[in-house]
């Protein structure tokens, strides 16, 4: 059977678990948004702009990816901004074929003007339910979950755990945190994690991508998360020649953890030296509940389709491999079990069936 293309996976039903709304902005949108507030950006045309995004982020460094984040939460300060960057958000996922996503951003990186913590999610919600709904007008139906992060160098996790139990009636699914990870250990959030897990809620780790295996174990064993932000570096605990598993890495497979991996994004911060050696395809082999992510749009000129296509090229990967990665990110979503299983059932399955011929 042919490889599949580009343009057939676009068409084919995906799930997106690792996706932050401030690092998916259009930079046409950016430009706007900039000019109106009076920001200063490295350039004014659109083209240009996008480019620099990815100049810049292609650093080798988390700590200066994360350095281009400043314009795009700039930019985003007002409930205005915030909902139409959240609209344009379901819109393009829905564009490009998601089908379920969980999109994640900092609510207190949006207090520098005049909002408080919870207008800015509801400012979100609001604009993920009127791009979902403009999808869904358009015949590309999306359900859009909200993830809420906290800093990690910050202290504000707690406040922010509050928040997102307060909204989980309303569309936040979960509570994540982000930001350089080398120096700042999840435990220091150790008590946000504890009051989560007392409210039944569910949270995700960015772990193991510029640090290693502690923090893994931390973010696991420590602080107990649901899923592992990246993960990557769970390969240090797997003997290359042998393949065989570590402690961690055998808690991490057996608990059947999820790993959202975001090979363009590991490339970018020196994680991974390229797509054809990231750790995925070890990890696929293995059967690690591994999961395909986007994780910074704009910063990696990236989308679903697209990071599919590269594994599609790299690691010869065909339907069966994308239907696995599309099925066990729908398993390990935040959404109710019998939402995931109807959504695997009557929209994953049929479709990939089709495609597997
Ligand atoms: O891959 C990442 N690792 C750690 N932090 C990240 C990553 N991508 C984005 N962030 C940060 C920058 C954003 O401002 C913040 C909230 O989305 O999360
Ligand atoms: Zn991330």
């Amino acid at each position: 059977m042919p490889a599949p293309t580009y343009e057939e996976i676009r068409l084919a039903p995906k799930v997106l678990l690792h996706d932050h709304l401030d690092g998916g902005l259009r930079p046409e949108t950016i430009i706007e948004l900039a000019d109106a507030v009076g920001h200063p950006l490295p350039s004014t045309d659109a083209g240009e702009l996008g480019k620099w995004f990815a100049q810049a982020a292609d650093s080798g460094s988390l700590e200066r990816y994360l350095e281009t984040f400043t314009h795009t939460v700039a930019v985003t300060q007002t409930a205005e901004a915030l909902h139409r960057v959240a609209a344009e958000c379901a819109l393009d996922l829905a564009a490009d074929g998601v089908v379920y996503a969980e999109v994640r951003y900092a609510p207190e990186q949006h207090l520098e003007r005049d909002l408080a913590l919870p207008e800015v999610v509801e400012a979100v919600l609001a604009g993920f339910e009127e791009g979902s709904r403009q999808a869904a007008a358009a015949g590309r139906r999306i359900r859009v979950g909200t993830l809420l992060t906290a800093m990690r160098h910050a202290a504000r996790s707690m406040e922010i755990a509050e928040l997102a139990v307060r909204y989980r009636d309303r569309g936040v699914v979960g509570f994540d945190i982000a930001g350089a990870e080398a120096g700042y250990p999840p435990t220091r959030h150790l008590d946000a994690f504890e009051y989560l897990q007392r409210e039944n809620f569910h949270f995700t780790i960015h772990a193991g991508e510029a640090f290693g295996l502690p923090s893994i174990w931390q973010a696991i064993q420590w602080c107990g998360a649901d899923r592992l932000g990246h993960g990557v570096r769970i390969v240090d605990d797997i003997d290359p020649e042998t393949g065989r598993l570590g402690r961690l890495a055998a808690y991490v497979r057996d608990k059947r953890i999820p790993l959202e991996l975001c090979p363009s994004s590991n490339v970018q911060t020196g994680a991974v030296p390229s797509i054809a050696e990231h750790p995925i395809g070890l990890l696929h082999d293995l059967r690690f509940r591994v999961t395909v992510n986007t994780d910074n749009r704009l910063m990696s000129r990236t989308s679903m389709s697209r990071e599919m296509a590269l594994l599609v090229d790299a690691f010869g990967y065909g339907w069966a491999e994308l239907q696995w990665f599309t099925v066990n990110a729908m398993k390990s979503a935040f959404i109710p079990f019998d939402e995931r299983l109807t959504l695997i059932n009557e929209v994953v399955k049929p479709a990939y069936a089709k495609l597997l011929g």
